[in-house]
């Protein structure tokens, strides 16, 4: 196999796969490298198994209202090693799949460890050396870890996914997505729950009443929520780790996980000797084709810390192919990108959120919260919340935003009147599906409050 390749991408998670196999399809000779599996953070240890997780973890609340419904479903029992090793089958199946869309169009896989060590040149762990026209980055990000004694008793989302057994109780450091997401796996799944945060609300930089509402169904789901609080240190006491918190105490835990953030695969990379200019945290710098500092070197996804999702890596990746390797220069519009937080409740929103609209002119706000109806014949007390934010007098709706049962499907579709400039006269438009919750956005009659000059009125 020749050394010499148009393309050589480094990591085959989301954005470094798509762009390897559009490139080989435009014809361009492709080798990618990955160290791990192929995939990367999404298919192997994030959003796929996560999802999994907590389709899991709903059961919970599912059994409980069954009895509403007539269903009696005795005393439910799980069996944790039972999702493991089904979750980590599906994740196989899926690890194939992605090998094979990429040797179906010509990619070549190298499982190495790739350092870059020129503009147009990479090393790999095993010695063998490659060149390539242009070099492109996908490294991904990993766990940030606070720097305090006792950290290695810790675990992350990296860990979470193949513990030998459930912890009777856990506590998880962070207020982000996946502190929140894990906090519903794990109460879902019956262990103690405990977030620890060092701000005042969860999910800093949502919508407001997202926020509330979010933290309120926690709360009720049993975790126990510890805010503006870090934790100091870690100990080992037995078979817990004892936890010394910034407010004094010291508490036991079955186990102890960090969410706090996510750093650019960056160290070690060779990028420095390449070149590259690198951000403060780390990330890859690029301008809005993807393109480094370096002109043959380019860098997508979770590296360059633009937003950590997959869809846009994906993006990203599919842009730098087509830019390249396709004649179609492409830059990727990051400016509306929509967000689901598979908590329970569910998370989602695209567009503005309240107290950022409220600074870009006068707006109207229509809100409703209500009963979903799945659970109107039990004694949960959930509510669900539907928000609207529009220009006044039903014009351009510039945010939606859902917590409840189906918030990220619903948001998937609001994603696409919003990147229209649709107004609220479209969306008034749209007949209602009933009985459904995503009525609430196409029914709303007159703003529940608005904004004038900035004051809420
Ligand atoms: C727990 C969790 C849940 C998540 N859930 C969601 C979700 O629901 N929705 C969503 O949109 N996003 C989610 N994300 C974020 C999403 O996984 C990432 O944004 C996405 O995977 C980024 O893709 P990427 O291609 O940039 O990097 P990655 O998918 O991380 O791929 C990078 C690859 O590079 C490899 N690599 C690194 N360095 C080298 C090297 N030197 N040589 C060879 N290989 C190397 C790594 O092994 C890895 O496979 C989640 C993340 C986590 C951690
Ligand atoms: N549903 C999804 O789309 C999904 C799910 C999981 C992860 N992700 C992506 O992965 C990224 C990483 O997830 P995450 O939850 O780790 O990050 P995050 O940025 O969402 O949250 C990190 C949290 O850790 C806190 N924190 C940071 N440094 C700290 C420190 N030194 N001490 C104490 N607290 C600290 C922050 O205040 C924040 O609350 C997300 O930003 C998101 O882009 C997406």
């Amino acid at each position: 196999m020749s050394d010499s390749y148009d393309l050589v991408v480094i990591g085959a998670g989301s954005g470094g796969v798509r762009a390897a196999r559009i490139a080989a399809t435009y014809g361009a000779k492709v080798a990618i490298i990955e160290e791990y599996r192929v995939g990367g953070t999404c298919v192997i240890r994030g959003c796929v198994p996560k999802k999994l997780f907590v389709y899991a973890s709903r059961y919970k609340d599912l059994f409980e209202i069954a009895p509403s419904f007539g269903w009696d479903v005795g005393t439910p029992s799980f069996d944790w090693a039972t999702l493991v090793a089904n979750k980590d089958k599906e994740i196989a199946r899926l690890e194939a799949a992605y090998v094979a869309g990429l040797e179906k169009p010509g990619a070549e896989i190298i499982r190495d460890r790739a350092t870059v060590t020129g503009p147009n040149s990479v090393k790999l762990r095993s010695g063998r050396e490659l060149t390539a026209k242009t070099i492109l980055i996908a490294t991904g990000a990993h766990p940030f870890i606070p720097d305090i004694p006792g950290k290695e008793l810790a675990i992350t989302s990296n860990e979470a996914f193949h513990l030998a057994q459930l912890p009777h109780s856990i506590l998880i450091e962070g207020g982000g997505f996946i502190s929140v997401e894990f906090a519903t796996i794990f109460s879902g799944l019956g262990v103690h729950t405990t977030i620890v945060y060092r701000g005042d609300r969860l999910l800093r930089g949502f919508d407001e009443d997202l926020r509330v509402g979010l933290e309120a169904g926690l709360v009720a789901r049993g975790v126990k929520i510890i805010h503006q609080t870090n934790v100091l240190g870690l100990r080992q006491t037995g078979k817990d780790i004892t936890v010394s918190f910034s407010d004094g105490v010291d508490a036991p835990f079955g186990a102890v996980m960090f969410a706090t953030g996510r750093s650019p695969n960056t160290a070690g990379l060779g990028l420095d000797a390449a070149g590259v200019e690198l951000a403060w945290d780390g990330a890859v710098v690029v301008d809005p084709y993807s393109r480094s500092s370096v002109p043959s070197i380019y860098a997508v996804g979770d590296v360059t810390n633009r937003a950590q999702l997959t869809p846009v890596a994906i993006r990203e990746g599919h842009a730098f192919a087509d830019t390249v390797f396709g004649d179609k220069p492409t830059a990727v519009d990051h400016s509306l990108i929509g967000e689901a937080v598979f908590a329970e409740p569910e998370v989602g929103t695209v567009g503005l959120p309240e107290h950022e609209a409220a600074t870009h002119g006068d707006i109207d706000v229509y809100v409703t919260r209500f009963r979903p109806m799945i659970n109107t014949l039990s004694l949960k007390s959930d509510r669900m919340m539907m928000k609207l934010i529009t220009r006044p007098g039903g014009g351009e709706v510039l945010g939606v935003h859902i917590l409840g049962p189906g918030a990220a499907e619903i948001i998937q579709m609001a994603a696409i009147p919003l990147g229209m400039k649709a107004t609220k006269a479209d969306f008034d438009r749209a007949m209602a599906m009933h009985p459904t919750a995503a009525e609430e956005l196409v029914t709303f009659k007159k703003p529940s409050y608005v904004y004038r000059g900035g004051q809420k009125q």
